[in-house]
């Protein structure tokens, strides 16, 4: 696909797989095109040019919520959690959305409506554990620490049972020990069956998490491989590797 803005080209020509099962990182300078990669497979934008497939199903120009309905589901900071309500109630929220039970069987109590309340419940708490956010399902979304808060975003989109699960930055701003536990949590979503893509620029987390890296740069891809042959890519190191090296130290 491409994707242009006005006479500005931010994607050109971008072609790539996502293989069932794996965690592939999209990695790059900033302006390489990531965040249009990913906001044109999710709906945001419409690509310029181009295919985006999944499953079989053509998702370019698709709305957001419709690719969702195929499994393709992002993570979304702050805009998607209830600040008010407690945990729990926010996995609830995004259960509930995903179930659409007829408000006239909601309405009048039936039995049939009281079942799914306690499977849903219990696919909440399930959700919770996963996250490791079940000592906290009581208390309010606004109490969580930074770090929390971004396992409850992913709790939420969990909740929309994602098949393709994709993660914009999501550790940046966290702390080394967040960001640890947020890998594990990666590797338990992994194990769990769920495909993950990955915007990250914290580069001890994408190598420490991707089955496979696709580096960006100038809208191109420029490497594509398993993160050992990716740290070794001489292009790789030029475009941003190693301007990422040089800052660190600087
Ligand atoms: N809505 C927009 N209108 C115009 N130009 C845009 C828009 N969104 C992105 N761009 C431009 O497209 C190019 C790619 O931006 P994009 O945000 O996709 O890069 P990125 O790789 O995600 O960068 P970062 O790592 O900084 O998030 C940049 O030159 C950016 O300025």
């Amino acid at each position: 696909m491409s994707i242009r803005f006005g006479g500005l080209t931010a994607v050109e020509d971008m072609t790539f797989e996502v293989r069932e099962g794996e965690v592939l990182s999209l990695i790059g300078p900033n302006g390489a095109g990531k965040t249009s990669a990913f906001n044109a497979i999710t709906g945001y934008i419409t690509p310029s040019s181009g295919t985006i497939t999944y499953r079989g199903t053509p998702l370019a120009g698709l709305k957001s919520d419709r690719i969702a309905g195929h499994g393709v589901v992002r993570t979304f900071q702050k805009t998607s959690v209830f600040n008010g309500l407690p945990v729990l109630d926010n996995v609830l929220i995004g259960l509930h959305r995903r179930a659409r039970q007829h408000p006239l069987a909601i309405m009048l109590g039936l039995p049939g409506v009281r079942r799914d309340e306690a499977r849903l419940r219990d696919l909440a708490w399930e959700i919770l554990d996963l996250v490791a956010l079940r000592p906290r399902a009581n208390e309010v979304a606004a109490a969580l620490s930074y770090g929390e808060l971004r396992l409850l975003e992913v709790a939420i989109a969990l909740a929309a049972e994602p098949t393709l699960l994709l993660l914009d930055e999501p550790v940046s701003g966290m702390n080394p020990a967040e960001t640890g536990a947020f890998m594990s949590l990666i590797a338990r979503i992994r194990a769990s069956g769920i495909t993950i893509l990955l915007v990250e620029h914290d580069m001890k987390m994408v190598m420490g998490v991707s089955d496979r890296v696709v580096c960006l740069n100038q809208g191109k891809i420029i490497a594509d491989g398993p993160p050992a042959a990716i740290q070794q890519d001489p292009q790789v190191i030029r475009a941003y590797l190693g301007e990422r090296y040089v800052r660190a130290r600087g």
